[in-house]
């Protein structure tokens, strides 16, 4: 079991702390009035059935009885609800801390990690810390407490059953751990069969018309039921252990029950001790056991946990690669920057070699620049080092004003219109608000002319109110790509970045894209990556990679 990760999983619920004292605490005046209750219950049941006293006599003690049990009842109430709180408080504050840690890393760094992963460690793996703070650590607590306090009475009535139970009662965490160590195992083989399970799900969703086309959906399908069917298998395991171990748990402390009760009976009946008192220690033997049978129940949630962990600090040791960058839409505007320089850039990914080595190139505001190049030669990785998503390793990308200031970078405005545009399966409206939410029909559908999709949208029958299907499936590739550029200009952006702007475009929508483009280029710093001759005839410089920037009748001959 490693280390790292029970400390990672102890920082977590470290946060819970305070509210889990109280929890305990709470426990703890559970255990006294438990004590209290089955005092007076023993002296109730001896004055009435063996001292043959009057009803009438006994009002006090069964008051006392009564309160007790009601001030229990109310007591532990409180601590399951302070536990189960301040578990969901935390839990939600890490989910939180995880979600902006998604965006620090940003697309680039979830490269590495397979989305069905990713889904199922940021539902289930953060859901299974919840039982482990709101259950298993007042469990634990209250297993030392109430046994504690119980034998503390006991030792006070009979040195015979202290002994039995003070001998008997570790046995149980003993146990809990030789069996808790090779359950461990189990748990964790059935968290990482989850995690595939999910990511194979979500692949083969996303996979569907690829694995239909190749004749292979119905292998697909298998494929994910016999990882169903393996998980099915791992979870059976891990319910058999846990059962066992219940019984066994139940058996022992039946049996530590049974002998104190053979003891007491023998030296009732011999009178070395007398009835209410071997009848109170009888009433807490079980009381006595009760914590550590809830503590072995509880004990899975903390395995269950652990396992959990593994996935989630996979996502944590990504590098969190999101450089801050881009103006919100209501943040004041800052002057419009009139060149954006590249100076000597050089980036990469992880520990490999540099993408691009010492890029160097100006893009103006009022042009285009094009980026073109071999595939593979680091078109994409340009844009990603200027949207941010990924750091430079040297040089730097500045942006400056007309008076040569620089712009600071977390105030440049991008808008970002990538090749294959994600579209939610919301209206129009609700897709092109995400950039800017408080926007009115006015605003969205003068946005949506400079896009050119204004037409369009007005044809509809439902307009801005037109659902776009999940990803844009209800549109063209020209329209969702149209209406990807309206959002993007939501943001008023000063530098636009587009990749591959046209491309799967039939000429009509290339046309009209690329006419867009240039209206949009006159008051824009504009770069697009593209090899299209539509794109490339509208842009006033080309930047070849890694040759660098052809200058005009290069780029005829480039467009040739
Ligand atoms: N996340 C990543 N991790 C490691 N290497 C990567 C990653 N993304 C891209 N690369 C590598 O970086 C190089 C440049 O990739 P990039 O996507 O920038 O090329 P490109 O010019 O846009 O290619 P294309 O025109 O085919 O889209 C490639 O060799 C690619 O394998």
């Amino acid at each position: 079991m490693s280390a790292g990760r029970i400390s990672d999983i102890s920082e977590i619920a470290r946060k819970a702390s305070p509210a889990l004292a109280v929890a305990v605490g709470l426990g703890g005046v559970g255990a006294v009035l438990l004590v209290v209750q089955m005092i007076l219950l023993a002296k109730l049941v001896a004055d009435v059935a063996l001292q043959r006293l009057p009803v009438e006599a006994e009002f006090w003690p069964f008051t006392g009885f009564l309160c007790a049990a009601l001030m229990r009842c109310c007591v532990q109430w409180a601590s399951e609800m302070t536990g189960e709180q301040a578990a969901q408080k935390v839990v939600t504050v890490f989910r939180q801390d995880l979600i902006q840690r998604l965006f620090r890393i940003g697309p680039v760094g979830l490269q590495d990690l397979e989305t069905g992963r990713l889904a199922t460690s940021l539902t289930d793996s953060v859901a299974a810390l919840q039982p482990y703070i709101a259950q298993y650590i007042p469990r634990a607590a209250a297993m030392v407490i109430l046994p504690c306090v119980i034998l503390a009475v006991v030792a006070g009535l009979d040195g015979w059953s202290f002994l039995i139970l003070a001998m008997t009662g570790p046995l149980i965490p003993i146990f809990m751990a030789l069996v808790g160590y090779s359950a461990q195992g189990l748990m964790d083989r059935q968290w990482t069969r989850l995690l595939l399970l999910g990511a194979s799900f979500f692949d083969a969703v996303q996979g569907l018309t690829t694995l239909r086309l190749f004749g292979q959906a119905r292998e697909s399908v298998k494929m994910v039921q016999a990882m169903a069917e393996a998980h099915r298998l791992a979870t059976m395991q891990v319910m058999r252990v846990a059962f066992l171990t219940s019984a066994v748990l139940e058996f022992f402390s039946s049996l530590a029950v049974a002998l104190v009760a053979i003891v007491l009976g023998s030296r009732l009946l011999s009178g070395q001790v007398d009835f209410q008192t071997s009848f109170l220690v009888l009433l807490l033997a079980p009381e006595y056991f009760a914590p550590l049978r809830n503590f072995s129940a509880s004990y899975h949630a903390r395995q269950n946990a652990l396992s959990a962990m593994d996935g989630l600090m996979a996502f944590m040791r990504l590098p969190e690669l999101c450089v801050d960058q881009g103006a919100r839409p209501h943040q004041a505007k800052t002057a419009a920057p009139e060149k954006l320089i590249f100076k000597d850039v050089s980036a990469g990914y992880g520990q490999g070699s540099d993408i691009l080595c010492g890029i160097s190139f100006t893009a103006h505001r009022g042009t285009i620049t094009a980026v073109t190049g071999a595939s593979g030669c680091g078109k994409t990785t340009l844009l990603h080092i200027l949207l941010g998503m990924m750091p430079v390793r040297a040089g730097e990308i500045i942006a400056v004003d007309d008076a040569g200031s620089r712009i600071a970078a977390q105030n440049w405005r991008i808008g970002w219109v990538p090749q294959s545009p994600h579209l939610l399966n919301e209206t129009i409206r609700d897709n092109l608000r995400l950039a800017d939410p408080d926007a009115d029909d006015t605003r969205l559908r003068s946005v949506a002319a400079l896009a050119g999709v204004l037409s369009f949208i007005n044809d509809l029958p439902d307009g801005l109110d037109t659902v776009v299907g999940d990803r844009g499936t209800a549109l063209s590739g020209g329209e969702v790509r149209r209406l990807a550029l309206a959002r993007a200009l939501m943001n008023a952006p000063d530098i636009l970045v587009f990749d591959e702007p046209t491309a799967d475009l039939d000429s009509a929508n290339a046309a009209m894209i690329a006419t867009a483009l240039k209206q949009l280029a006159a008051s824009r710093i504009v770069i697009a990556v593209s090899h299209r001759p539509d794109i490339l005839h509208q842009a006033t410089q080309v930047f070849h990679l890694p040759e660098g920037v052809l200058h005009l009748n290069e780029i005829q001959r480039a467009v040739a």
